[in-house]
């Protein structure tokens, strides 16, 4: 799924309009109409409602959902703002109709002061102030009527945005002035803010709802954002032939584990076996050596000539691929080693852990890496390796952009929603994971599993995406036998099968 600006929206409206051809006014009776669907799904007619409208088209949707509520038999109070005395065309249009339908129990017009109507448990307010047409902070009356509704037991349903949610950056806004959605009702798509973990405090659940916007427009316009959805993954992935053999499914190599942690070789090792390859090489410390044996058999051995730490780079010519970093640690020699064996590098590569770790506190050598490495930071990770201070996503994310530009490679940011910033500025979204892989280990089973599809010949977006989706796939799956709170990375691993069925199937 493609994600708009503010402006292609604008621009996607108006084709539609012209070359469907409807009515704006009649486009915006079919997003009512879907919107007060979706809401009746969901609330009775017993459900007492509350429409709060603004004096654009955000407010135009919401007077015609108050009037097809109403009809429906719910019992519907309107306040509409209008403190400039301009009203947007159909925002107008829709007054005159809510006034002549004459089914709405309250109809007021808050041009100068406002007595705000009792908000109680029970009731609903469907928040129609402002949706992508905010150009500034709410300030003023506005912003004291989103808190005393934010305050109120009434649950809250945003019409295409949460009022006082910019469509896109909200590094500047004041957050505060923002409502509280249990549930958004986003129009054909989703907005950039809505991917935004800090974000998701204001959206609660949100329903994307087709009003059959120019599917023309939306297939030939270049989008910077997108999601990715199975279907784009299922088109990635390749068959597995018939005719193949250990020595036709790739070959590996993990550089991974230190003494202590000897865990995330092993995670990692057992998600890139389980991600199909012919063979997987682990390099690891000697002091490695039982206990990765025991826990998988599957995997070749190639022991360092320390005990407890990486240290000695190795050659790659005999490997497709090469995943760095998982429980490596951070001693000197071992940035000494990571950094030579980087730039010796002649196969694809992902960086991770303790590897971004160390790249963070040797920042100058990032000048040598080679190009299209996958780095797959967690927020934190990012934060020190692109020397980030603010905690605001929507600037982080676009730092990560910025670094994926400068290294020319791939950034996998991962997180609530996890991205994949390419180098040409493009940034794709995850649709899968959840809250429960928020836990030990799922890096490094990512790290498995991107390093296993690199091997298999994948280039390094597909592996990256494949790759992120597949591991969120595992996480969804997983949840739904063993729940969020006891997921735990190895579950990953053992659910990564009934992925790779999902996708086949
Ligand atoms: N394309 C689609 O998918 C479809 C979209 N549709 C709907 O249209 C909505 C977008 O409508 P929109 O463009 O009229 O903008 P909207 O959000 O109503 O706000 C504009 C008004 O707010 C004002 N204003 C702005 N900031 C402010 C502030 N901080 N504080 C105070 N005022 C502020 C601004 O005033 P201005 O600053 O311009 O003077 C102007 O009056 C979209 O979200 C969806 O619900 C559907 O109807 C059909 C298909
Ligand atoms: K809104």
């Amino acid at each position: 799924m493609k994600i708009f600006t503010s402006a292609q929206i604008h621009e996607l409206d108006k084709y539609t309009i012209e070359h469907e051809p409807i009515t704006s006014l009649n486009l915006m009776e079919r997003a009512a109409k879907a919107l007060t669907r979706a809401i009746e799904q969901e609330w009775s007619n017993r459900t007492p409602v509350v429409v709060f409208a603004g004096p654009g088209n955000n407010g135009g949707d919401a007077l015609a959902v108050a009037r097809l509520l109403s009809e429906d038999g719910y019992g519907v109070s309107v306040f509409l703002f209008n403190v400039h005395n301009k009203l947007s065309a159909d925002c107008a249009t829709n007054k005159k109709r809510l006034i002549e339908g004459k089914r709405v129990k309250q109809f007021t017009e808050v041009t100068v002061n406002f007595d705000p109507p009792q908000l109680e448990a029970g009731m609903l307010v469907v928040d129609g102030l402002f949706g992508s047409g905010l150009n500034k902070p709410l300030a003023g009356g506005f912003a004291a009527m989103v808190k005393y509704i934010n305050q109120s037991a009434a649950k809250i349903v945003s019409i295409d945005l949460p009022s006082g949610l910019m469509s896109e950056d909200n590094s500047y806004n004041i957050r505060a002035n923002i409502i509280r959605a249990d549930l958004t009702l986003t129009l054909q798509q989703k907005k950039l803010s809505m991917m935004m973990a800090d974000n998701q405090q204001y959206l609660g659940r949100i329903k994307v709802l087709d009003i059959r916007l120019s599917p023309e427009f939306i297939q030939r316009t270049e989008s910077r954002c997108s999601i990715l959805e199975e279907k784009d993954i299922r088109q990635l992935l390749k068959p597995r032939g018939d005719f193949a053999h250990k020595g036709s499914m790739g070959t590996a190599l993990l550089i991974a584990g230190s003494y202590g942690m000897s865990g995330a070789s092993v995670l990692a090792t057992r998600a890139c076996l389980r991600t199909g390859v012919g063979k997987v090489i682990t390099h690891t410390p000697k002091r490695n050596y039982e206990i990765m044996q025991i826990s998988v058999p599957e995997a070749v051995l190639q022991m360092d000539t320390e005990e407890t730490i990486f240290s000695e780079p190795v050659d790659t010519e005999d490997y497709h691929a090469m995943g760095i970093g998982p429980g490596l640690g951070t001693s000197e020699a071992t940035a000494i080693a990571l950094i030579a064996q980087l730039r010796r590098c002649t196969c694809p590569v992902v960086v991770d852990a303790d590897a971004l770790n160390i790249l963070a506190s040797h920042r100058a050598w990032m000048q040598q890496l080679p190009k299209n490495l996958i780095f797959t930071p967690h927020p934190r990770e990012l934060d020190r390796l692109a020397g980030i201070t603010s905690s605001n996503c929507t600037e982080r994310l676009f730092k990560a952009c910025e670094l994926a530009d400068r290294l020319h490679g791939y950034i996998l940011l991962k997180g609530h929603f996890s991205a994949l910033c390419h180098p040409d500025g493009k940034v794709e979204f995850c649709s899968t994971g959840n809250s429960g892989m928020a836990t030990a280990g799922s890096g490094d089973v990512l790290t498995g599993i991107i390093t296993a599809l690199l091997a298999r010949g994948y280039k390094q977006a597909d592996a990256a995406r494949i790759g992120m989706y597949l591991h969120g796939l595992a996480g969804d799956l997983a949840i739904k036998d063993l729940g969020k709170e006891s997921l735990i990375a190895s579950d990953l691993i053992d659910y990564l099968p009934k992925a790779f069925l999902r996708l086949e199937e």
